[in-house]
């Protein structure tokens, strides 16, 4: 089954961000969302990951084939990494951290307390939590922020494995990832138009 957009409209704050954004993203793909901050990448994202309804148009896709990794890292900061990660593996169904920790290269920080990781190795872990989802539809939200460029690599090559097993993933970042099958959609031209004015203006609108 394909992720499918059509025709969607988006708010963020109560104001329309975007309009008309149509897509498909198809088992085996990427597809990097660029354009300027601001424009409305981390909306249309959490709008597909079912987190904010949209204002109109239609999302092919139950959420629960879904795995979103937004900017903020979601870990549980008492635990160990592979603690994080068997939490996660136990609410996903899923089992082995084995491979998570892998591809993520984690192991030798397998029993350190989230706490107490740096910036880089959390966002690894947040990563590797993608991993024991076992949900093929990945929605990433600058997935690279923090890493060096070993830890890109490594992010990269667990992109490009779950395409191969039939795993699809939809991205916005503003570097490039080297992942040369990636489509682009630029989301410049779907800014929504400016909300007209109040009738009276500003004052008479807060009046
Ligand atoms: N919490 C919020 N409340 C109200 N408006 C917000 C909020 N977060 C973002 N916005 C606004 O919504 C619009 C879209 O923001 P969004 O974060 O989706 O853009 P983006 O393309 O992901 O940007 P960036 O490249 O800077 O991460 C922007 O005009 C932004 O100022």
């Amino acid at each position: 089954m394909d992720l499918t957009v059509t025709d969607l409209a988006i708010a963020r704050g109560g104001i329309p961000v975007l309009a008309h954004v149509s897509l498909t993203l198809r088992p085996g793909r990427a597809l990097v969302l660029r354009g300027p901050n601001g424009i409305g990448k981390t909306t249309l994202l959490r709008t597909i990951a079912g987190l904010q309804p949209p204002l109109a148009g239609a999302i092919g896709l139950p959420a629960e084939d879904i795995a979103y990794a937004g900017h903020a890292d979601g870990l549980k900061a008492t635990l160990s990494v592979a603690e994080n990660l068997r939490f996660w593996a136990r609410i996903f169904g899923t089992g082995d951290i084995a491979a998570a920790l892998a591809a993520m290269d984690l192991k030798g920080l397998a029993d350190r307390p989230a706490h107490s990781l740096s910036a880089g190795q959390k966002r690894r872990l947040g990563l590797a939590r993608l991993l024991v989802t076992g949900r093929r539809f990945w929605l990433l939200d600058e997935p690279t922020v923090s890493l060096d460029a070993a830890s890109v690599a490594l992010f990269a090559a667990a992109v490009r494995a779950h395409l191969a097993r039939g795993g699809a993933a939809l991205m916005a970042t503003h570097i490039d990832l080297g992942i040369a099958e990636a489509e682009v959609l630029d989301l410049t031209p779907f800014r929504a138009a400016p909300t007209a004015p109040a009738p009276g203006g500003f004052e008479e609108a807060f009046a």
